[in-house]
Parts: C-alpha cells; sequence; structure tokens
C-alpha cells in the first residue's frame, strides 16, 4: 500500500517534469536518463543507465527510474530485467551529492523518499534482476547492484565496487548496512564499512559483492546466459523464494520509513557533514585539474 501510494507520487512527479516517452516498434522506450531495451516476446529487458557524466542517481534520474520499472512491472510478459549502464566505465557513482549538498531539508526528505522507494522497488521486485556491472560502482552504486538477484562485473581492476561512504565522513544507512551485511556476511561487511573500501573485481568476487567476473566485452552476453538460466525456473515458486528471503528486511525499513528520513535529514544537514561532503566534492575537483 505504502509502496504503492509512493508509487503515484513519483508518476505525478513523472509527468510534472513533462517527459515524453519515445516509444519505438514498441520495443524500446526511453527517457532521457534511462534507455529500456525491451523484448517482450523473450520476456526480458535491458534497463540502460543513461544520466551522464557519471550515472548519479539524481532525483530525476530516479523519478525516470522508478518510471521505467513500474512499466515493466505492471506488464505480465516482462519476467527479467538486466541492469547495465549505457556508458561502460561507471555503473553508478551512488547518490548524487549535488541532492545532499546545500538544500534544504524539503529537499533532503524529497530526496531520501526516493532513494528509499528505488531500494525498496529493486529489493522487492518480482521480476529477475540480473545487475551487469560494466564500470566503477561506488555507494549508492553498489547499492543498486546489491539488490539484483545475481552480478557479473567486468574484469577490469580500474573499476570498483563496495560502500565507501564512511571516506566522504557520511554513514551507510541500516537498510544499506543490511543488505550488504546479507550479501557478504558480517565480519566482511563491518571490515569493509568502517574503511569505506572499494574492491577491485577480483576481490569483489572473493568476498561475494558480485557472484562472476567476465571479461569486459563478455559482459551482456553473460548476463543474457544468466538470465536463461533463471528464466527457466517457475515463477511462482521463485518469486515466493525471494519474497520469503527478502520481505523481513524491506519491512524493516518500510515499518520506520518516515524516521528514517527524519533521520537523514538531520544527519545531512548538519555543518559538519556538509563540511564533509564540500571537502569530497573538492577532492574530486582536483582529482581533474
Ligand atoms: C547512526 C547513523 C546515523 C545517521 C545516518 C543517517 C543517514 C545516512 C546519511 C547519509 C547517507 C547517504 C548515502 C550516500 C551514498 C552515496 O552513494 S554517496 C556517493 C558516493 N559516490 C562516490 O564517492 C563517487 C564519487 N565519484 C567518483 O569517485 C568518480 O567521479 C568516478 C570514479 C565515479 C568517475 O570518475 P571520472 O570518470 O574520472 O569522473 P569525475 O570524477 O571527473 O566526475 C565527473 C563529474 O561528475 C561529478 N560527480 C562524480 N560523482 C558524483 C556524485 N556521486 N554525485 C554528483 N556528482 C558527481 C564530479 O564532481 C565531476 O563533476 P564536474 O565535471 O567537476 O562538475
Amino acid at each position: 500500500m505504502a509502496l504503492a501510494a509512493a508509487g503515484r507520487v513519483l508518476l505525478q512527479a513523472g509527468s510534472r517534469l513533462g517527459r515524453r516517452e519515445v516509444v519505438d516498434g514498441a520495443r524500446r522506450f526511453a527517457n532521457k536518463r534511462v534507455e529500456v531495451e525491451a523484448d517482450e516476446a523473450a520476456g526480458i529487458a535491458v534497463m540502460k543507465l543513461k544520466n551522464p557524466p557519471v550515472n548519479s542517481l539524481s532525483l530525476e534520474f530516479l523519478t525516470e527510474f522508478l518510471i521505467s520499472l513500474e512499466k515493466l512491472e505492471n506488464n505480465k510478459n516482462f519476467r527479467g530485467v538486466i541492469l547495465t549502464s549505457e556508458r561502460p566505465g561507471v555503473f553508478s557513482a551512488g547518490l548524487d551529492l549535488m541532492e545532499m549538498y546545500g538544500r534544504n531539508p524539503a529537499h533532503y526528505a524529497e530526496y531520501w523518499r526516493a532513494v528509499q522507494e528505488l531500494w525498496l522497488r529493486l529489493y522487492l521486485s518480482n521480476m529477475i534482476l540480473v545487475c551487469a556491472i560494466n564500470g566503477t560502482s561506488p555507494a549508492g552504486g553498489c547499492l543498486m547492484a546489491l539488490t539484483c538477484d545475481h552480478r557479473i562485473m567486468a574484469d577490469n581492476p580500474k573499476y570498483t565496487i563496495g560502500l565507501n561512504e564512511s571516506q566522504l565522513g557520511i554513514v551507510a544507512p541500516f537498510w544499506f548496512k543490511d543488505n550488504f551485511v546479507n550479501t557478504v556476511g558480517y565480519r566482511t561487511a563491518e571490515h569493509a564499512l568502517q574503511l569505506g573500501l572499494l574492491f577491485p573485481p577480483a576481490e569483489a568476487l572473493k568476498l561475494g559483492i558480485v557472484d562472476e567476473v567476465v571479461p569486459e566485452d563478455q559482459v551482456h552476453s553473460k548476463a543474457q546466459s544468466v538470465m536463461a538460466q533463471w528464466m527457466a525456473i517457475p515463477d511462482h515458486s521463485r518469486q515466493l523464494t525471494k519474497n520469503m528471503m527478502r520481505k523481513a528486511m524491506a519491512d524493516n525499513l518500510i515499518k520506520q520509513r518516515e524516521a528514517d528520513i527524519q533521520n537523514f535529514v538531520s544527519f545531512i544537514s548538519r555543518d559538519s557533514i556538509q563540511k564533509s561532503l564540500h571537502t569530497y566534492l573538492e577532492k574530486l575537483k582536483q582529482k581533474k585539474g
């Protein structure tokens, strides 16, 4: 119920943004920041993140992504989604720092609700989600991948993945942490979260952050073959099993959603946290020059 209501709000937000979908032979639809190649006969869609330069999860991106995902969820012909980046090299730079820096409390609250919504929708999706991680994927980018049923990462040592929040002077919220703990185990998570570690593919594989590492040019074909394997399982048994494994963790956020938003708003509004974000943003700029 809560999810449906939030979804309606996002749909309204989408139309406020005035986005028009381009439908190309009913097989491809795109808004500005998400491209969907939808093969209805096969029941599979490829969702490509397309928010240059680094696929940061801005409010506009989240809104467009959720609308596209909902379209697929509402069409019973679609059973599986492959999530990937339209720009190989960066899967996603995570949450958009500019949505969390120098804004007002109402904006922080709106943003955080959308971030929660993204996680809940992906984590509880009835569809099979395969993540084709074709680039670097810190923090919120890693979280997106963690919601998927299977993760394949490109074997490029330049790419890293992990929850690096503590390096920015911020804290991974409890549901990021829970999702990570359930994936890699408590000790590994405790260590990696405190240090804000980002792992190259081989290490990410060893720790279980990803399920497979394949040559960069095979990420997409591997994702297709993994999807075929998952699609051979009857939907009802797979979905019931997924729900059994995930419901408690999602419910834990749903029941304290408003408190989590308030917590985020008061945390991110602190002068000390804003200073940390400022310093981090400056570091990103200096890296260039
Ligand atoms: C007890 C608990 C109490 C309280 C807890 C309560 C709440 C929790 C509070 C907060 C939690 C908030 C959670 C946040 C999770 C996140 O996701 S934070 C984001 C983390 N992301 C990163 O650290 C990635 C930063 N980016 C990079 O490292 C590089 O950009 C990257 C390797 C991705 C790509 O490198 P490259 O291709 O060289 O590109 P540039 O670095 O040159 O970047 C291009 C431009 O993009 C800008 N940019 C980069 N990342 C972001 C971003 N995440 N958001 C916004 N903008 C970004 C960068 O500044 C460049 O901009 P410019 O061209 O200079 O204008």
